[in-house]
């Protein structure tokens, strides 16, 4: 379980696992053992997840253990057979029951409670022999949880750790597919919850269109910067004599990217930021529109709200610091000068947070994504669909479901072209380590310039909106506490997951903090 991403992984070392539920699929093409487990840990609150499981033997389980070995749970030998233990996704008969179960709406007992499967219209109305003929395969890649895709029309998330309650990224995919139609979010069609006898519901999976994509934006991204770095060494004698000196994005004067970044980041390229910049409000105004559900309709900035925000931007450093200086031991030799003087900004960081409490800010607070970056926006060739309602995963779900300003958002995409920056960077290190110092302040530019053209759309769409905060100031101190927030919760993120990459955010929070 340590090997997946979903489970485990994290920093906290694992007491026991307990299984607390076992549903038994049997149908003719799925013979599977849905289990509910739960994750103790030798300090902190325990996990709840799911992990399915089949066995096969022959060439299933052959083919199992060589593609997905991490896959494996057990391998059993007895007289008469020999095979494995493996998670269900990899097993096709249970993938094709799974969106059986969604088709026919079928309910499954286990011992404490039961499997439940709700539909919406849409795929009530399509062939129920046309849905049960798709293909169906694993996604690869890193994730949180596994998504299943059925031929090129449906994608079933499978969450892997389940939180008691509303499900946020259920709720607000909800909202955008039948409350306010939002196109640039893959409609909802349907969900898999476990309902406990007499509890509450824990969501266990989620039916979506899918949206044929040439990737991500985040890859999108680095196509482009590689471009924009070819560009400026084939035109290094031409570039000598201009020494980059790099604008602000929160500069009101930056209106327009001179011709000569147009050329060299691609027109194209800041066409496409443009418009997510422009798909970005859009989303929140969507998500401003509603009046009467509460879980929805907006609420303003109160002074109560700005003391308490300033407090858990406080709180959640402090946290987040204590666990970077009891992990140094995880961080790499060449990154631990830049670990501590990060570590000695901690009391200047809060001090820059003071910022958001000192005078009284009117802005509405909505629902917003919650961890918005280039990876949560898939690009369709000419447009972008967003994705991952799910929040940070970092914070409790009750946390994950408050209204906050969707600056937030906003900061957490900026904070994105940054990290393409320095992921580019680190890369460029080890395959051209001589050209790199060079190229860091062109890169520099690079964050700010693609920084301001998403920050303009976006605010020129949003016009004036309830959640845009009425003065140049006030959206100047809100943007820098949540850009500076955002890296923060990074550090704590690549220190749980990527100690290499910890220098991004690092960099980044040196670079806010330099930044007038
Ligand atoms: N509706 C969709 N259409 C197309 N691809 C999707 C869709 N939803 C998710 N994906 C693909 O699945 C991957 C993981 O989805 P995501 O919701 O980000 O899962 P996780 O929360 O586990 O990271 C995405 O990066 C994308 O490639
Ligand atoms: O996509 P997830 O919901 O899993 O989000 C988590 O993982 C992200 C990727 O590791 C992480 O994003 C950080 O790295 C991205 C590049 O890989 C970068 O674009 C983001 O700006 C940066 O925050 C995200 O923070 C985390 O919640």
């Amino acid at each position: 379980m340590k090997m997946c991403r979903y489970y485990g992984g994290r920093i906290q070392e694992m007491r026991e696992i307990r299984i607390t539920e076992t549903i038994k699929i049997k149908e003719n093409t799925c013979d599977a053992q849905m289990l509910i487990l739960e994750i103790k840990y030798l300090t902190g609150l325990s996990d709840t997840c799911f992990l399915p499981l089949s066995f096969s033997s022959g060439d299933t389980a052959e083919s199992v253990v060589i593609e997905n070995p991490h896959a494996v749970v057990a391998h059993l030998k007895n007289d008469n057979a020999e095979g494995i233990i493996y998670d269900s996704i990899y097993d096709e008969g249970f993938r094709s029951y799974l969106l059986r179960m969604f088709v026919r709406r079928h309910r499954h007992r286990g011992l404490h409670g039961e499997l439940i499967t709700t539909t919406g219209k849409t795929i009530k109305k399509r062939k129920e022999d046309e849905l049960l003929s798709l293909k169906s395969h694993v996604i690869k890649g890193e994730q949180n949880n596994s998504s299943l895709l059925y031929g090129k029309e449906l994608i079933c998330k499978l969450y892997r750790c389940l939180d008691e309650g509303i499900n946020p990224e259920l709720e607000m995919c909800e909202f955008l597919t039948d409350k306010i139609p939002f196109r640039h979010v893959p409609p909802l069609l349907g969900a898999i919850e476990y309902r406990r006898h007499g509890g509450e519901f824990l969501t266990v999976g989620m039916l979506q269109t899918f949206v044929p994509n040439e990737g991500d934006a985040w890859t999108y991204t680095l196509d482009w910067i590689g471009r924009y770095l070819g560009r400026i060494l084939a035109r290094k004698n031409e570039l000598q004599g201009i020494s980059p000196v790099p604008p602000s994005f929160f500069d009101p004067a930056l209106q327009e990217t001179p011709l000569l970044f147009q050329e060299l980041i691609g027109g194209i390229y800041l066409e496409m930021v443009s418009l997510l910049g422009k798909r970005t409000a859009e989303l929140h105004l969507a998500l401003a529109s509603e009046t009467e559900d509460t879980n929805f309709a907006p609420e303003p900035f109160t002074a109560s709200y700005q003391r308490s925000l300033y407090q858990s931007m406080q709180s959640r450093t402090k946290r987040i610091f204590a666990l970077l200086r009891k992990n140094t031991k995880n961080i790499p030799d060449h990154l631990k000068g830049l670990t501590n003087d990060t570590l000695n900004l901690e009391k200047e960081i809060m001090s820059r947070f003071k910022a958001i409490c000192t005078r009284k800010i009117s802005a509405a607070k909505i629902r917003i994504h919650g961890d918005y970056h280039l990876g949560q926006v898939l690009f369709t060739g000419n447009d972008f669909a967003i994705i991952d309602f799910e929040g940070e995963l970092a914070r409790n779900v009750s946390e994950r479901r408050l209204k906050r300003s969707p600056l937030r958002d906003v900061a957490g995409m900026i904070r994105s072209f940054h990290y393409a920056t320095h992921a580019t960077l680190l890369k460029s290190a080890r395959t051209n380590p001589e050209e790199t110092p060079a190229l860091e302040p062109w890169l520099d530019l690079w964050y700010r310039y693609v920084g301001g053209v998403f920050l303009r759309s976006y605010l020129e769409t949003a016009g004036n909106a309830s959640f845009i905060p009425k003065s140049r100031e006030d959206l100047d101190i809100m943007l820098r506490a949540y850009l500076l927030e955002k890296a923060v919760y990074e550090i704590g993120h690549e220190i749980n997951n990527r100690p290499e990459w910890i220098m991004i955010p690092c960099r980044g929070i040196k670079h806010l903090l330099e930044t007038n």
